[in-house]
C-alpha cells in the first residue's frame, strides 16, 4: 500500500487533489493507498523526501495567486524529490461560518493563497473583518464551529464535512480559478509530455540568462513557465524553475539539458511528467 502525503487537515483542497491521484493510481496500475494529512506543504514533501510518505502531492501553483514558493524552494532544496505527474483543481471558495447574516463576522480565517483570491469580494462584503492567514483553508474550521462570530474561506464541501453552514458561494474574485499540483516520489521519470528543472547562473553579466533560455529555442523545445526565486544567500541572487513541453527521452530535450551545463550552475532535473484527469468537485 502507497502512503500518500498532503496538506490538511481534511476537506482541504490538497486533500482533494491526492484523493484524485489515489483514484487514479487504483484505477490505471491497479495500485491501493492512504493519504497522509500534514499540517504544512514542508511537512508533507519532507515526509516523501525521507521515506516516512512514498509520495507527496503539494500544489505548485495557481492560476491567480502564481507560484508557492514554500514548494519551489523546498524541491531545490531537497535533492531525492522529482515528479511524477501533475493535476489541475478548479478552485470554488465558499464562506463557512454559524453566523446569522454577514454583518455579525469579525474574523475571517483562511490559507492566504484563498484570502488573496477573494480580496474584491472580502472589501466588498466584509470590510471591517480582521483577516487571519492560516496553514491551510480547513485548519481553523473547528474554531470557526466553536464562535459564531468567525467565518472560514473554504472548500464548499468542507461544510459538510464540518457541519458548518455555508454563508456565500461562490465567492472567488475570478470564476476562472485553478490550482496545480505535483506528484512528488524519489523516482525519476523519463517518459511524459512536460519536463520541469532549475538551475542557478554563473556570473551576473549581460546575456547570462539569455543563453540557457536559447538553447531551448533552438531546439524547438517550447518553454510553459519560467519564475524566479531568490537563493536566500544574497540580495539579487535568484535560481529560475522552468518548466518545457518536451519528455526528457527526447533527443532534443537531451542536448538542451547537456548544453545547459555550459551556461548554468547546479542545474537540477525534476523528471519528465503527464497531466492526470481530475474529477471536478
Ligand atoms: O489550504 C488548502 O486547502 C490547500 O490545499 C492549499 C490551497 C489553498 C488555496 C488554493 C489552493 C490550494
Amino acid at each position: 500500500m502507497i502512503s500518500i502525503a498532503h496538506l490538511g487537515p481534511s476537506g482541504s483542497y490538497s486533500e482533494f487533489a491526492a484523493t484524485n491521484y489515489a483514484q487514479w493510481l487504483q484505477r490505471y496500475q491497479a495500485q491501493t493507498s492512504q493519504l497522509k494529512p500534514y499540517n504544512t506543504i514542508s511537512k508533507a514533501i519532507q515526509a516523501a523526501a525521507t521515506g516516512e510518505s512514498d509520495i507527496a502531492v503539494v500544489p505548485i501553483e495557481n492560476s491567480i495567486g502564481g507560484s508557492v514558493p514554500d514548494t519551489l524552494d523546498m524541491l531545490w532544496e531537497l535533492d531525492s524529490l522529482k515528479i511524477q505527474n501533475n493535476l489541475v483543481i478548479p478552485i470554488h471558495h465558499a464562506l463557512l461560518s454559524r453566523a446569522d447574516c454577514l454583518d455579525a463576522i469579525t474574523t475571517v480565517y483562511s490559507h492566504p493563497q484563498a484570502l488573496s483570491q477573494c480580496q474584491k469580494w472580502l472589501s466588498s462584503n466584509l470590510p471591517d473583518a480582521t483577516q487571519i492567514a492560516t496553514s491551510s483553508t480547513t485548519e481553523a474550521l473547528p474554531r470557526v464551529s466553536n464562535d459564531a462570530t468567525f467565518a472560514a474561506i473554504s472548500p464548499l464541501w468542507a461544510a459538510k464535512l464540518y457541519d458548518l453552514p455555508t454563508l456565500a458561494d461562490p465567492i472567488n474574485d475570478n470564476p476562472d480559478n485553478s490550482t496545480r499540483f505535483w506528484v512528488l516520489s524519489q523516482q525519476l521519470s523519463h517518459c511524459g509530455s512536460h519536463t520541469s528543472i532549475a538551475f542557478q547562473l554563473p556570473d551576473n553579466t549581460p546575456g547570462a540568462l539569455l543563453k540557457p533560455l536559447q538553447l531551448f529555442a533552438t531546439q524547438g523545445i517550447n518553454m510553459s513557465r519560467i519564475e524566479s526565486r531568490p537563493t536566500k544567500l544574497a540580495l539579487g541572487d535568484y535560481r529560475f524553475f522552468i518548466d518545457i513541453e518536451a519528455s526528457l527521452d527526447n533527443t532534443n530535450t537531451q542536448a538542451a539539458l547537456q548544453l545547459l551545463k555550459n551556461c548554468t550552475k547546479s542545474l537540477k532535473v525534476f523528471g519528465t511528467y503527464e497531466q492526470i484527469p481530475t474529477q471536478v468537485p
